[in-house]
């Protein structure tokens, strides 16, 4: 096994596998240099076949998205048979599982989530991307309890931007819109306006709103827009789940609308903050200083090298010292 996975041995210790999905293995790893930890994806490019265009998809959209809400890519190792993908670590994982063990969650926690979770989204369609996928096994947790979106195999990012149509039938069909099921061509940021609308009801019940085991009875379901409306719901959040699961996109609330909702600032005062916190043009000159003395070149051939953005062994070294340094630890590698 070992020389299969030579190519990252060098700079990472392998641990345990802590999933796998359709056609990847995700194990936990820890990055030498600096100590940390991460997640590295493993594809077979055999294996995977006619889906590896998913994950040229999904590296191609990572290495663009820079939030704090997103799971952070920090580098690429592509051998003749795999695809490495080494990725930030979500200590406290799925959300899907936080909810099945906590039953459901309260209107102020669902808050806190889905605020976070807007965010993702907002800052993705900003972008001209669409995520298709949206769905609490897509949202990870991490150890400061802030949620991280995975999983852009599905993304879009239609040529003539946003308001350009996709056909593509794709993601997972409990929170696919009714437009996308109907194989008719639709908005991609509104088939995720309606994904979002079947989270916040999951978040807020702990069960979805349309669910049959026989496809097409769901389909029906979910065509026809209706879902039981626990009296546990709060008046504000039945009227912000009727404004996202519209059948009709046209009438679905926009994201823009979504960022101040009465809901959503309920208790927080402020409109949903949706821009990157992460600073991606201005260099961080205490990690280029450990970087250029530990690699032994200047400052400036530092710069130069890290801004071309290789996602190389020296990206996800920056992206690991920065990391350590917003948490308070020393920017040091060993
Ligand atoms: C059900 N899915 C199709 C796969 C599943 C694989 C394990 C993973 N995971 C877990 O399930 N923990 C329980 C631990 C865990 C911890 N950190 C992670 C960090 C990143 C990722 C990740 C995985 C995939 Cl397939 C991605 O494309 C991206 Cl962008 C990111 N998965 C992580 C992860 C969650 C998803």
């Amino acid at each position: 096994v070992v020389e299969e996975y030579s190519a990252i041995a060098s700079h990472y210790r392998l641990k345990e596998t802590i999933g796998s999905g359709g056609f990847a293995k995700v194990k936990r790893a820890v990055h030498l240099p600096t100590g940390e930890t991460v997640a590295i994806k493993i594809m077979d490019k055999v294996a995977l076949g006619a889906d590896l265009p998913r994950v040229k998809t999904e590296i191609q959209a990572m290495k663009n998205l820079h939030h704090h809400h997103i799971c952070r890519l920090y580098q690429v190792v592509e051998t003749s048979r795999k695809i490495f993908m080494v990725l930030e670590y979500c200590s406290g994982g799925e959300l899907f599982d936080y909810i099945v063990q906590k039953d459901r969650l309260s209107d102020s926690e669902s808050r806190t989530f889905f605020r976070q979770i807007v965010s993702a989204v907002c800052y993705m369609h900003s972008l001209g991307y669409a995520h298709r996928d949206l769905k609490p096994e897509n949202l990870l947790i991490d150890e400061d309890q802030n949620l991280k979106l995975i999983d852009f195999g599905l993304c879009a990012k239609p040529r003539g931007g946003m308001e350009d149509h996709l056909y593509t039938c794709c993601g997972s069909p409990a929170y696919a819109a009714p437009e996308l099921i109907a194989g008719k061509s639709y908005i991609g940021s509104e088939a995720d306006i309606w994904s979002m609308g079947v989270l916040l009801y999951a978040l807020l019940n702990g069960f979805l709103p349309f669910d049959d085991d026989n496809i097409g009875s769901l389909y029906r379901k979910i065509k026809s827009g209706k879902y039981d409306v626990p009296d546990w719901l709060s008046k504000e959040s039945v009227a912000l789940l009727k404004q996202l699961l519209q059948v009709d996109p046209k009438y679905r609330i926009t994201v823009e609308k979504l960022l101040s909702h009465s809901w959503m600032t309920a208790e927080m005062g402020v409109p949903v903050e949706w821009q990157s916190k992460y600073q991606n043009t201005v260099l961080d000159e205490d990690v280029i200083t450990e970087l250029s003395v530990h690699q032994k070149v200047s400052r400036e051939t530092m710069r130069t090298e890290l801004s071309k953005w290789k996602y190389d062994f020296l990206t996800a070294a920056y992206f690991l010292l920065l990391k350590k340094k917003t948490s308070g630890r020393a920017v040091r590698l060993q």
